[in-house]
């Protein structure tokens, strides 16, 4: 591949031919290419100086004093300020690699000059107000991602602009000159040199932003329409999760009237993957994002813990619907007999028949548990309140009876017991009075929380978990067999696990609040806010500031509300349950489970959404095997999918040995064509399990010492569960887990599901055969561990090497 990707980078004066090596003259006119760009470069940093002055210098002054209310005063200070702050934030984002290329384009039919158009990370115009550097995502950027030599469009030349801090170091040039082309170079990738340097950089823990080199079936799905679903199947390495991010970015530039109020959610497997990309969205200057894993996304809890396969399939089958209505229903009860309660030296009664009324009558109303209990609560304190009130009287009447019968009682009291016979023991002011006292007598709750409790999800889910009988009852509705209920069984206390938290979701939405003085302040807040909204919007216009980047009115002033500190849309987003995002994006989708799906899909009614994932890779065995699986029900119009087909991760050589395996374990799958042929082959290293110690150890100095430069170069040792513990033996000092310091550190520990979509210059992988038996879908998980190495890998086996792995060449562990 060597001499098409040298032939490409074109020397700035070579004519365009590739095939041809530069040569002397081609270094001269680089040089002299890079001195240009130099000029260019300077003139746009200090443009990018001059608008960040300006920006500091507004954000001190303010936008005045202003008049009107103490309210008004304080927006029109806060308003303007923040905004004027994020402005900055964005210039200062944009420091490293602000520009990065150049596009120029063909004369048109008309003789007319074709152009030149500069493209970095943020737009900027010079002090004419014309454009200077046009930002990526807009539309006048796309060329310079699009192009290919098969496809130019009006394209005459790309160029990619390498700077270190401000200076230009070099430039690489790919000229379209078709007639000199075969069809192999037609289909080149897009800025092939840049690209290249860019992999073959060391890997630093983090995942970096590629905008400079997004190639052009990536920049389809970055750019592809906000509505709708779209599906981004690729393999390993395709650019997946780089795509997706990028995607966010566009989306919230391009749509972001739209966007910047409800924000847009990512969706990630675990917190390290998280961490992992957590810089690629604020180093392409964009904030309004929440990212969640499954696990988080039920505020006030944050699960990490994983359960055993078996029960994560119990509890991510849609089964769990029915089985979170069904323990529901199950707290709602009636006593055996009457229901009995002590009250002030009396035994209070309502029977059951009463009960059984009162219950069916709170469940007929078409609400939630907690809600529909206000209704239980008033039957049952009313029945409660007569009963009391019954029994008062007759222990007034029966003497007074008795006395009238024996004829002890004067006349007019004897007219007085006569009259109106029917009328009601308690008027509707009695009435009311008694039943609040009974509210507030201990007794009284008691009981009836017993029959009908004000339920959160967690106390369901923990008392359902811990009682064998009630699992039973309430799986029985649910079509679970017994052995399936036993399997949910667990002591209170235990930690959430990630698949409970699509069942908390489900409860929460089950069991609703009882809220209604919250609702009455929430109304009370809305035409609050209403009025902020047209006062900030009169600040902005008298301030000038309309046609400032992203501005919205009602977005500003729900930022300045009285109540605490302004929060940013993420920030609200994140704390609330029932947010619902303008967009969501699913990465390693192919995990999620079907209960999983319906939390998310909660969070986008609008259904704008891109899932992104690989179905060969589900080492979940709760998660997809299709995606129509997962999909189909909750988009009736269907679903766009778009495939990333080249890995631009794992050099050639690894890619072999991840097609044998992905051949034995999901024939019907096919891997992606490497980009890279670079590095030295793939190995494996048989070592006894009792040398693994010390094996183990020399294995991985000798692996860091070829990848670590510096600060770059990360090394990862990703075990199967049974070696865990010996593999945390042998290196001592290697972090293990998906920890933060994991990221940091040279070398960590992982297993196959905490190194999904992360990645490292060489991978250890130890105990294939280990890893092959513990993958519940049957080895998937090994295709995951090895297409993790973007350099060199050695796999470590004690006995057999798996028939699948043969192509790897033996070594002795000091190669
Ligand atoms: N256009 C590009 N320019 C530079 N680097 C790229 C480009 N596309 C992908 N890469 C790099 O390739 C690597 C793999 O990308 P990414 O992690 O997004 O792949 P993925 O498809 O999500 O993989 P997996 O499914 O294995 O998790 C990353 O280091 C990413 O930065």
């Amino acid at each position: 591949m060597g001499t098409r990707q040298e032939g490409i980078r074109q020397a700035v004066s070579t004519p365009p031919r590739p095939g041809a090596a530069p040569d002397g003259a081609g270094d001269d006119a680089r040089r002299a290419a890079v001195r240009a760009e130099q000029e260019f470069v300077s003139r746009a940093y200090a443009r990018l100086d001059e608008e960040r002055a300006a920006a500091e210098v507004a954000l001190r002054s303010g936008p005045g004093e202003g008049g009107g209310s103490a309210f008004s005063a304080r927006v029109e200070r806060t308003v303007v300020a923040e905004e004027r702050a994020r402005r900055l934030a964005r210039l200062n984002a944009v420091e490293r690699g602000l520009c990065f290329g150049r596009v120029d384009h063909r004369p048109d039919a008309d003789g007319g000059s074709g152009g030149t158009v500069y493209i970095g990370r943020i737009g900027l115009r010079d002090e004419n107000r014309e454009p200077l550097l046009i930002d990526w995502r807009a539309p006048a950027a796309r060329p310079f991602y699009t192009a290919t030599p098969g496809s130019p469009g009006t394209v005459a030349r790309r160029r990619h602009l390498h700077l270190r801090g401000r200076t230009v170091v070099d430039v690489d040039d790919e000229v379209f000159d078709l007639d000199g082309l075969d069809q192999d170079d037609r289909s080149a990738l897009v800025g092939e040199a840049a690209l290249l340097a860019a992999l073959r950089r060391g890997r630093t823990g983090r995942m970096a932003d590629v905008v400079a080199t997004i190639q052009e079936e990536q920049d389809q799905v970055i750019r592809s329409g906000l509505q709708g679903v779209l599906v981004v199947q690729g393999g390993p390495g395709t650019g997946k999760t780089v795509a997706a991010l990028h995607r966010a970015a566009y989306l919230l530039y391009t749509y972001r009237d739209v966007l910047e109020r409800r924000g847009v959610l990512v969706v990630g497997p675990n917190a390290t993957f998280l961490r992992y990309i957590e810089q690629v969205l604020p180093g392409l200057g964009e904030t309004d994002v929440v990212l969640a894993t499954v696990g988080g996304l039920f505020p006030g809890v944050r699960a990490t813990a994983v359960d055993k396969p078996e029960v994560a399939v119990v509890k991510g089958g849609l089964r769990m619907v029915a089985f979170v209505e069904a323990a529901v229903r199950d707290r709602q009860r009636v006593p055996d007999g009457d229901l009995e309660v002590e009250s002030d030296g009396m035994v209070l009664r309502v029977g059951h028949d009463a009960c059984r009324r009162a219950r069916d009558r709170a469940r007929s109303l078409r609400a939630p548990h907690n809600v529909q209990r206000r209704l239980f609560v008033h039957d049952m304190l009313e029945a409660l309140a007569r009963d009391r009130a019954e029994q008062f009287a007759r222990m007034t009447d029966e003497p007074l009876e008795q006395m009238a019968r024996e004829g002890d009682l004067p006349d007019w009291i004897q007219e007085l017991m006569e009259e109106n016979p029917d009328e009601p023991l308690l008027d509707e002011t009695e009435l009311r009075l008694a039943k609040e006292a009974l509210w507030h007598e201990p007794a009284v709750r008691a009981a009836i929380d017993e029959l009908w409790p004000e339920l959160t999800p967690q106390r369901l889910l923990e008392d359902l978990y811990a009682d064998r009988e009630a699992l039973r009852r309430v799986g029985a509705e649910a079509g679970l067999d017994e052995a399936e209920c036993d399997l949910l069984e667990r002591p209170p206390g235990a930690p959430w696990t990630v698949s409970d938290v699509p069942l908390l979701d489900e409860a929460a939405e089950r069991l609703g609040v009882d809220d209604r003085a919250g609702r009455a302040r929430a109304r009370a807040a809305e035409a609050e806010r209403a009025e902020e909204e047209r006062y900030a919007r009169e600040v902005l216009q008298v301030a000038g500031l309309t046609e400032v980047e992203g501005l919205d009115a009602g977005l500003l002033a729900e930022r300045h509300r009285d109540d605490g500190p302004p929060l940013t849309t993420a920030e609200r987003a994140a704390g609330d349950r029932t947010w619902t995002y303008g967009h969501v994006i699913v990465d390693e989708a192919q995990e999620l489970s079907e209960m999983a799906w319906r939390t998310v899909m909660r969070k986008v009614p609008t259904r704008s959404l891109t899932v992104v994932g690989d179905i060969a890779q589900t080492g979940s065995p709760a998660g997809a095997r299709s995606w129509g699986q997962m999909l189909d029900r909750y988009v009736s119009s269907g679903w766009r999918e778009q495939r990333l087909l080249v890995n631009y991760r794992t050099p050639a050589a690894i890619m072999r040995v991840a097609e044998d395996v992905l051949a034995a374990v999901a024939p019907e799958q096919t891997a992606p064509r490497a980009v890279r042929d670079d590095g030295p082959p793939p190995v494996a290293v048989h070592v006894p399990a009792a040398r693994l110690p010390d094996r183990l150890g020399a294995l991985v100095r000798a692996e860091l010492d070829e990848v670590v430069d510096g600060a770059a170069g990360r090394l990862a040792v990703i075990t199967s569960a049974a070696r865990r513990a010996a593999v945390r033996a042998a290196l001592p000092d290697a972090p293990a887990g998906a920890t933060p310091e994991a990221l940091d550190s040279p070398a960590v520990v992982l297993t196959c599901e905490e190194a999904k979509g992360l990645e490292f210059d060489a991978v250890i992988v130890v105990d294939p055969a280990g890893i092959l038996a513990e993958s519940p879908r049957g080895g998937q998980d090994l295709y995951v561990a090895i297409t993790r190495a973007t350099r060199r890998l050695t796999v470590v086996h004690h006995g057999d090497l798996p028939p699948m792995l043969s192509r790897l060449a033996p070594a002795d562990g000091a190669r």
